[in-house]
Formats: C-alpha cells, sequence, structure tokens
C-alpha cells in the first residue's frame, strides 16, 4: 500500500473532484460521512458525551460533518470551534452554517478560558488540524492540546493527530494530540510508522473515502510502501511436484563463538526452516556437537576452537549468512577482511559482522551488489553515525542503500526494508519479538529464502513480514513474555500457512449460529 504525501493527497483530492465531477464541498461530506459511519458502527448510540473539537480550516470542515450527523443520530454531542486563525476556509464556513441550521450551536473557543471541562469517560473527536499544518501551532492551540491530551479520555484523531505533521518531524517543543486511534483518508502518512512519533501515533486505519485509486496508482514518485499479506503472496514461489532439495539453494551460516553458540544454531533452524534446501553452519570447534545435537539437518564445518578467525569452507552454498554471535575479537575481525576481498557471493550480514564494518567503513565496498544488511537502529547508527530525527534516519538510510547497491533492513517495530530510493514498511510483529535472539533468527529466514532463488529485496521483505507474522500468529496463545527465538520457529509454519489463509474479521465476532472457523489445512487454496 502507498504512503502518501500531504502534497500528493491533495493532488488526488483535486483530481477526484475533477474526474468525479463532484464539489469539493461533496468530498467533505463523504469523508465526514464515512468517519461518522465508523464512530456509529462502534458505538450504536451509546450516551457518552463526545466533544469534537474542529479547526477552521478542513480539517475541522470534516469535524463539523461529523457532528451533524451525530447530532442528527442522537448522540450527547458537544462541538467546539477551535478558533485559531480568521482565515476559515469555504469547507469550514459551509458546515458551519449547516451545523447550524441542524440545531447545532458550536462553542468558540477564543482562549484558555472557553476551555470545557473533559473527563477520561468521555469521547474526544479531534478535527483541529489535519494535514495543512505547515508550522508550529502557537496560543492557546497549545494549551488546548495539552488540555485534551490530560485526562487521557479516548481520542480519536481525524485524518492525522492535530499537531503532527504528514511528512517532516515535530520540534521537541511541539505538542500534539496523543491519540488513541486515527482514521486517515485514504492513505497512512509517513508520520504513523516512525518510532518518534509513538505517544501520538498508538492505531491507525486508512479508510476509504473514494478518492480516485487510478490517479493514486499513477503516481510515479511515490517511494514509500506498507507491506501488505497480498505483496508477500505475489512473491510466494510455489514448489514443482519434481522438485528436489537442489532446487531450493544451499545456505552458508558463518556465525557463533565460545559462549554464543545459540546464535549461530538460531540461524542455521531458520535458514532450514524457511526453505533453504542445504544449510551448512561454519562455526567454532567449540560448538560441533552442541550444533549437531540441536539441528541433525544441518551440515556443520569447523573453523577455530573458540572463534571463527579462517572463514574457510568445503561446502558450496550459493548465499552466506554471516555475523550471529561471531564476536569481534582481532582474529575474527582480520578473517572477516579476508574473507570479504575473496567472496563473491551475495551476504546476509548482521550483529557483530555489522560491528565490524563499522569499525572498518572500507570494508563497505567489498559488499557484493545486492547483498542484505540486517543492523537494528544501534547497529545502524554506529554505520552511519547518529540522525537528527527519523525523517533524517530515513534519508541516510536511503544514501547508504543506494551508494553501495544493496538491502538493508533496518529492524524496529515497523522494520525498514531500503533498497535503490524505496522503503518499504513491515507492520506485523509486536513486542513479543523483542527478545534475544530474535534477529539471528530473522537473518536465517532471509538468508534461507536469498538460497531459494527470491531476489534479495523480496527475501528482505518476505522474511521480515513472516518473522512479524510469526509473533501476530502466537501471542494470544503465548503471552508475550513466554515468546522467545524458538517460539519464531515453531510458528513460522503458521506464518507461511497465514499467506492462503482468509483473515479473521477485526470487528464484529460471527454470530453463535454460524460455524465455529475451519482448520487452517481446509482454507487452504493453493
Ligand atoms: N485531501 C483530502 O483527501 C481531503 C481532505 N480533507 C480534510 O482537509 C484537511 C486539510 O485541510 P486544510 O488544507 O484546510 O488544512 P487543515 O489541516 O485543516 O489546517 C487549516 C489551516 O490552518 C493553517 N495552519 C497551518 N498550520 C497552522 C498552525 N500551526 N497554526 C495555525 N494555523 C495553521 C493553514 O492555513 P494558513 O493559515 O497557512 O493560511 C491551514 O490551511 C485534511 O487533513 C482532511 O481532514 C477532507 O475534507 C476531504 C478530503
Ligand atoms: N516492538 C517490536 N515490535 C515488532 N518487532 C520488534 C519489536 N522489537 C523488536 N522487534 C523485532 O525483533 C527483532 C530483534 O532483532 P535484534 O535487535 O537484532 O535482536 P537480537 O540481537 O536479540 O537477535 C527484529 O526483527 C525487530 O524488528
Ligand atoms: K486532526
Amino acid at each position: 500500500m502507498e504512503i502518501l504525501t500531504g502534497k500528493q493527497i491533495y493532488q488526488a483530492d483535486k483530481e477526484t473532484i475533477k474526474n468525479q465531477g463532484i464539489t469539493s464541498l461533496e468530498l467533505m461530506e463523504r469523508a465526514g460521512t464515512v468517519c461518522f459511519n465508523w464512530i456509529h458502527q462502534r458505538l450504536q448510540g451509546n450516551p457518552v458525551k463526545i466533544l469534537i473539537f474542529c479547526g477552521i480550516g478542513n480539517n475541522g470542515g470534516d469535524g463539523l460533518v461529523i457532528a451533524r450527523h451525530m447530532h442528527q443520530y442522537g448522540y450527547n454531542v458537544h462541538c467546539f470551534v477551535v478558533n485559531f486563525s480568521d482565515k476559515r476556509t469555504e469547507g469550514f464556513l459551509e458546515n458551519y452554517d449547516k451545523l447550524k441550521d441542524a440545531g447545532v450551536w458550536p462553542t468558540v473557543i477564543k482562549s484558555v478560558d472557553d476551555f470545557p471541562e473533559i473527563t477520561a469517560q468521555d469521547v474526544v473527536i479531534d478535527a483541529i488540524l489535519g494535514i495543512g499544518l505547515d508550522r508550529k501551532i502557537e496560543g492557546f492551540t497549545v494549551d488546548l492540546i495539552k488540555h485534551i491530551n490530560t485526562p487521557q479520555s479516548y481520542t480519536l484523531s481525524i485524518d492525522i493527530p492535530s499537531g503532527l505533521f504528514a511528512d517532516k518531524s515535530i520540534s521537541t517543543t511541539d505538542t500534539v494530540i496523543e491519540a488513541s486511534h486515527t482514521l486517515t483518508f485514504q492513505r497512512p502518512k509517513i508520520a504513523f510508522l516512525l518510532p518518534e512519533n509513538e505517544p501520538f501515533i498508538y492505531t491507525w486505519e486508512a479508510i476509504d473515502i473514494g478518492l480516485d485509486e487510478n490517479f493514486i496508482a499513477s503516481l510515479k514518485e511515490v517511494k514509500h510502501f506498507i507491506v501488505e499479506k497480498r505483496d508477500v503472496q505475489s512473491m510466494y514461489k510455489v514448489r514443482d511436484k519434481f522438485s528436489h532439495k537442489g532446487n531450493f539453494g544451499h545456505s552458508l551460516v558463518i556465525g557463533g563463538s565460545y559462549g554464543k553458540i545459540g546464535a549461530v544454531t538460531l540461524t542455521s533452524k531458520a535458514a532450514l526452516k524457511s526453505g533453504s534446501g542445504l544449510v551448512t553452519a561454519l562455526i567454532p570447534e567449540c560448538g560441533y556437537d552442541i550444533l549437531q545435537i540441536s539441528i541433525p539437518e544441518v551440515m556443520v564445518e569447523v573453523d577455530s576452537e573458540k572463534q571463527i578467525e579462517l572463514f574457510q569452507y568445503v561446502s558450496q552454498p550459493n548465499v552466506i549468512a554471516v555475523g550471529p554471535g561471531i564476536g569481534t575479537l582481532d582474529k575474527t575481525i582480520s578473517g572477516f577482511e579476508k574473507f570479504l576481498k575473496s567472496n563473491k557471493l551475495p551476504l546476509v550480514i548482521d550483529a557483530d559482522a555489522l560491528n565490524i564494518l563499522s569499525i572498518n567503513k572500507k570494508l563497505l565496498e567489498l559488499i557484493p551488489e545486492n547483498s542484505i544488511l540486517t543492523p537494528h537502529p544501534k547497529e545502524f547508527e554506529r554505520l552511519v553515525g547518529k540522525w537528527k530525527n527519523d525523517h533524517d534516519k530515513l534519508n541516510k538510510l536511503k544514501k547508504f542503500v543506494t551508494k553501495y547497491k544493496i538491502v538493508v533492513v533496518l529492524k524496529g517495530a515497523n522494520t525498514v526494508i531500503a533498497f535503490n530510493d524505496e522503503l518499504y514498511f513491515n507492520t506485523t510483529g509486536n513486542p513479543a519479538l523483542a527478545t534475544a535472539g530474535s534477529g539471528d533468527v530473522l537473518t536465517g529466514i532471509i538468508v534461507g529464502l536469498v538460497a531459494q532463488n527470491y531476489l534479495p529485496v523480496e527475501a528482505a521483505i518476505f522474511g521480515t513480514y513472516l518473522h512479524g507474522k510469526t509473533a501476530s500468529l502466537a501471542v494470544s496463545k503465548t503471552g508475550i513474555e513466554t515468546f522467545t527465538a524458538s517460539t519464531i520457529l515453531e510458528y513460522l509454519g503458521e506464518a507461511y500457512l497465514s499467506l492462503f489463509t482468509e483473515d479473521t474479521p477485526k470487528q464484529a465476532p460471527p454470530p453463535a449460529s454460524k460455524k465455529p472457523p475451519q482448520d487452517t489445512d481446509d482454507e487452504l487454496y493453493v
């Protein structure tokens, strides 16, 4: 799914009006009505007190449309106009009149003295500022946002939490609505995916207001995407009936050191379980028994006694993962440098191998094109230096991948996969994945996919999706805390299967009379 900039949304807005022969007021009515329907479906006439705060622009206009419908449906709605400027838009003014015609006279807020009391039991709808925000909020609006945030009542933001910029970072002194949920129009904004905005974005969803989809699809300069199930479904390679293990590649996993054989064990197992036909682990001698006993399916070659120093192997892999548990002893560093000078195979580089690259950045030049680096933010910072904010981080990421012609998987809650000048945001997973060895498993899944001939960028996107999906599927059974890196491996099969099963609908559970869900196997359609 495309992530659009504010400018692109305004363009889509104009095109829609032109192509569908509607007025901007009709589009606003549509947007406000879709929001109202969303709310009405959930509240079902609940008498809870609802406070709607409307700015004087088109975001405020949306709020006024919602207020009118809510009033007409008998909700206990209280509407406020936040009068931060006299430059009211036509959409606002028209809907202000319509609301008054419908019998609601909003309270105009001109100063702190006009703020209403808000309790934790109330519902707040935030339509103060939308994507038209182009400068710091000042004056009483700052106090109002703080006032709205204080009781921690359920706050639904329309289009974007007021005070957040769609496409640039806020400064530390800016005040933003801390939304419980955000209903955004047609496509998400990049602000929703950045860790720095965590206090303001809890959950969000893009709602269809009928903007021109053909126009959106034709936008050439879209560079940011959210990875969806259908994207990874289309990447999935079906196995031929007469295929054999030789068709699914050979992954070599180089890693481990005394005390960290577990890391390379997890990576090797993940490579095998993501479907690599063969897997060999090149490990220190001290890990031999451990690895052979833990995973009999994996072949083992050994290096020095307690760490990897020589990086020499006789197996014939088509891709190599290097780094998990490898350490940064001098002999490992010099061995890795020599290895990079002679190696021609695509690499998946993780953990301490990344740290070695950070110590000697010249080595980056030796990485074969189309290799994949999987840093967490700290490892990425060691590679590229500190960033000012998350947008700066993403710019650094794009520059880094284009300079070295590689794929980077920047891990975190919304792991970003960067390739060329495009960014793909993964949304599967949850904090259960924040556990030792979780990254080692991801490296294994990705290398196993590359071994099977997935393009590097596809392996990175697909692997990250599956890795996260295991946690999404598991937590309702395992809970968050008992979920470990080994649990990712346990659920990898279910994650694959989930690609081809219907998602359980999020809303409206089926009536009791409906048949219970079938076994997953019955629902397979490939
Ligand atoms: N395109 C779509 O898909 C659809 C969009 N729709 C809705 O329109 C919304 C965008 O509306 P919008 O352009 O009127 O801007 P909005 O966010 O209401 O701000 C109002 C004005 O405030 C000003 N201003 C800016 N920063 C400020 C500040 N810090 N402090 C004070 N003032 C500040 C600035 O005006 P200025 O003062 O610069 O002239 C700005 O124009 C969008 O989010 C969505 O909800 C739907 O109705 C239909 C479909
Ligand atoms: N809050 C979270 N939500 C979703 N995924 C997460 C979260 N925290 C961590 N992860 C994922 O877990 C993995 C952790 O990797 P990493 O930090 O390298 O762990 P380790 O070094 O223990 O293997 C990454 O894939 C990351 O995206
Ligand atoms: K808003």
